[in-house]
């Protein structure tokens, strides 16, 4: 079958160019590229708001197939800026999709380009670091690629970038819906026993219904809150919510917040992903990007305390560099794939965080216990 014209073209910002088919959206856009290596997800994956600024390669080659349905996103819109994927989708089979993937980016304005060679592109991602990249998609085939190159050179990058204020909700709300699926052999609470107020730094719905699984009555507040927005809810808990850009940028309005929260309370507090970056630096850590970061569904992470594994959903370029751990704050999970930290806690107080995403969306459920431990946290206040 002879190679259909190329209509879209991804170009890295060291002039390597990616032709393939575009789909969703036609235009012109710029971000990070990054891969995610789950085999499942990928509306999840892109309407996860800390994808802000990034366009995802899949590693798994048949994107699509699936189509998307109103129940799946993570947030109201797709948040990553576009996709890359190795197939073009081919007409969606299941009996919850309501779209076709394609036309469910066109309506979002996210341009994805299907045919590419993922593996060397990842492999490129691997050796060089997370790449700046212009991604076009032009139905007639046309592009301008010196004018593509210069955009992709022009991205100014993630490092110092606050997306979170992007992303996060412009009004306070309650949240209330459960999770769907109980993670086997967890109790699912049916009494909200805990008024937890969480913050929303670009927060993936699942994390907000697992807190409401756990025992949680969930006030969600925007990312500005100030401490005593947050105490005027009487919180027993509190929590910080994963988050697109860079923690150290999010970190200069609401580690400030953070703090306080930590000096003029005892309240038990949890953080996931950016959440966890930004509570390190409150305790006075440093983050550090990473070359390519982690993004996958199938990520180990050991338990120090308990020297248990956890098969663990990831999705972050920046960390928390454990070598700048102040006293006081104890090394709880670590990455098996490349030692990174994963998780932290106060030696004497029920505050601690983690890099992995335990609300599982998508991929396995094994650290949903960290949400029973919060709530086991405010019980036991
Ligand atoms: N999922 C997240 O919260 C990501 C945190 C941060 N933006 C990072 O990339 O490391």
């Amino acid at each position: 079958m002879p190679t259909p014209a190329p209509t879209a073209c991804l170009a890295l910002a060291d002039g390597t160019l990616f032709y393939g088919q575009g789909f969703g959206a036609t235009g012109q856009t710029t971000a990070e590229l990054c891969f995610n290596t789950a085999m499942s997800g990928y509306q999840e994956i892109m309407t996860d708001p800390s994808y802000a600024g990034q366009i995802v390669t899949f590693t798994f080659p048949h994107v699509g197939n699936v189509g998307v349905n109103p129940e799946d996103d993570e947030t109201q819109d797709p948040v990553a800026a576009g996709m890359v994927v190795k197939w073009m989708p081919t007409q969606s089979s299941n009996w919850r999709a309501a779209q076709e993937l394609g036309d469910w980016l066109a309506a979002r304005g996210r341009i994805a380009i299907g045919g590419v060679d993922t593996r060397r592109l990842t492999r490129a991602i691997r050796q060089s670091g997370a790449p700046h990249v212009a991604l076009a998609h032009s139905p007639d085939g046309n592009f301008d690629i010196a004018a593509l190159v210069a955009a992709a050179r022009g991205f100014p990058g993630l490092t110092g970038l606050d997306l979170a204020k992007t992303v996060t909700c412009a009004q306070s709300y309650r949240w209330d819906e459960m999770r769907w699926a109980r993670p086997e052999g967890h109790q699912r609470q049916t009494e909200a026993r805990h008024k937890v107020v969480a913050i929303d730094y670009g927060a993936k719905r699942n994390i907000l219904r697992c807190l409401a699984s756990a025992g949680c009555e969930v006030t969600v507040l925007p990312a500005s809150a100030t401490y005593d927005d947050v105490m005027a809810h009487d919180p027993a808990g509190i929590f910080l919510s994963n988050g697109p850009g860079d923690p150290a940028a999010t970190g200069e309005y609401a580690v400030p917040m953070i703090r306080d929260l930590l000096d003029k309370t005892q309240l038990p507090l949890f953080g996931i992903c950016l959440g966890h970056q930004m509570l390190g630096l409150a305790l006075g850590a440093r983050t550090i990007k990473m070359n390519h970061g982690h993004h996958g569904a199938n990520h180990p992470v050991k338990d120090i305390e308990t020297g248990k594994v956890e098969i663990t959903s990831m999705n972050h370029g920046f960390a928390v560099d454990s070598q700048s751990l102040p006293s006081g704050v104890v090394e709880t999970h670590v990455s098996l794939f490349d030692g990174s930290n994963c998780g932290i806690r106060m030696a004497d107080r029920p505050v601690f965080s983690v890099q992995h995403h335990p609300e599982a969306s998508p991929g396995p459920q094994d650290s949903f216990y960290l949400f029973e431990r919060f709530a086991a946290s405010m019980d036991a206040a």
